[in-house]
């Protein structure tokens, strides 16, 4: 393994690590941006499910480096827990974690301010419990939401199945989606649709359902996407991650599948750079980052294939998949991440100059045309 602080990194004109605070997050399909009831522009995710089911542990997790071992120590939650998603991070949103105990028939909770200004709600099911009270719960709480709000996406955590052998937790899986689609339909809400995750805290499971959850909520995401696909295509690259380093959520990735072996090798790659950088990378005698403008590394693991992390802006960081034969052409990798670079700038200062120009809408549908970026730049082959 070798680690290298790329020193020839070209400062990103000398706006590296200082896009707008507002990024302009908000539902995907653009209808209407949520206003949270403080007046910020931001997506709230409420995590729902019965008491125990393990909403608090994966939020600490998730955001704030808690080890799983010491969630055993967590006390049950027995009023809503706000939790402002935005401290040096590009991920920015709120989340309401709920007692396990609410009652929907309680009178002093305000539903139509909870789940009137929501992006997503995630319903935590433990599958190592009997679920039939959860479904019951998810019933209620599903339909509830769509009658207030129609533009909220529902997404069930199948969780804890760290403790389930893999036929166990495909059996259940197949079971909690059946049971919950015919309660759906018996209630005559058939049109609501559930995405379903199978998640642990004990493994990156739970990363990445996270990230599946936030990304809907990130309405540049095909531009994101697509920038991604032509970096690919034009350095053979063979899978990259635009990775949120704080919380290690991945915002976006090419339109080829994860394999969740790629995503925790990157991942682990984020912990080495940021480790490393902690322990030799900050100069004693300025207020430094271990992350920063210059933050880069090469990682060449023994089956020929190499991992390489490159600093988009403070919060983000690309990294790549490729195989070590392809890595000869070094300089056109890093030519086409400049441009990549400089076009995921101008997505976001689209989108954050006007929220809901028909420019920024044209941006979201079509950012890039036959090898070129929305700068207009082509990309080396
Ligand atoms: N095995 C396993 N245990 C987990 C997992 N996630 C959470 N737990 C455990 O589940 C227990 C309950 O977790 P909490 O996060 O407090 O659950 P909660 O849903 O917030 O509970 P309330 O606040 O009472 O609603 C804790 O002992 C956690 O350690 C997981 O992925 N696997």
């Amino acid at each position: 393994m070798s680690y290298q602080d790329d020193e020839e990194g070209v400062p990103f004109d000398g706006t590296t690590g200082s896009f707008p605070k507002n990024f302009g997050y908000g539902p995907y399909d653009g209808d209407h941006d949520i206003i949270s009831s403080s007046g910020d522009q931001k997506p709230r995710i409420l995590l729902m499910g019965l008491r125990r089911s393990g909403k608090s542990s994966i939020q600490k997790v998730v955001f704030h480096k808690m080890s799983p071992n010491e969630t055993l120590f967590l006390g049950s939650t027995n009023k809503i827990v706000k939790d402002d998603i935005n401290n040096s991070s590009f991920v920015q949103f709120q989340i309401w974690d709920f007692p396990g105990q609410i009652d929907f028939f309680d009178s002093s909770f305000d539903y139509d301010t909870i789940f009137g200004g929501c992006g997503a709600l995630i319903f935590v099911i433990d599958a190592q419990d009997d679920y039939i009270e959860a479904l019951n719960k998810l019933n209620l709480t599903v339909t509830k939401a769509y009658k207030i709000n129609q533009n909220i996406r529902f997404e069930v955590f199948i969780h804890k199945v760290d403790g389930l052998g893999d036929d166990f937790k495909m059996e259940s899986q197949r079971d909690i989606h059946q049971r919950a689609a015919d309660d759906l339909t018996d209630s005559g809400y058939d049109q609501i649709h559930l995405s379903f995750h199978l998640t642990s805290i004990y493994d990156h499971s739970i990363f990445e359902a996270f990230s599946k959850v936030v990304q809907k909520l990130i309405p540049q995401l095909p531009a994101l996407e697509n920038l991604l696909n032509i970096l690919n295509t034009n350095s053979a690259i063979e899978k990259s991650f635009l990775f949120d380093v704080v919380s290690k959520i991945y915002i976006a990735t090419d339109s080829t599948p994860v394999d969740m072996q790629s995503y925790e090798l990157c991942c682990d790659m984020i912990d080495v750079v940021i480790d490393l950088s902690s322990i030799y990378g900050i100069k004693e005698e300025q207020d430094s980052a271990a992350f920063d403008e210059i933050s880069s590394s090469l990682i060449k693991l023994n089956n020929g294939t190499i991992l390489y992390l490159r600093e988009v802006n403070k919060f983000l960081a690309l990294v790549c998949i490729l195989r070590e034969d392809n890595f000869v052409s070094k300089g056109i990798i890093d030519y086409n991440f400049l441009c990549f670079r400089k076009a995921i700038q101008q997505v976001f200062e689209l989108r954050n100059k006007n929220n809901s120009s028909p420019v920024a809408n044209v941006i979201e549908g079509s950012p890039v045309v036959n090898g070129t970026n929305i700068a207009g730049e082509e990309l080396s082959t």
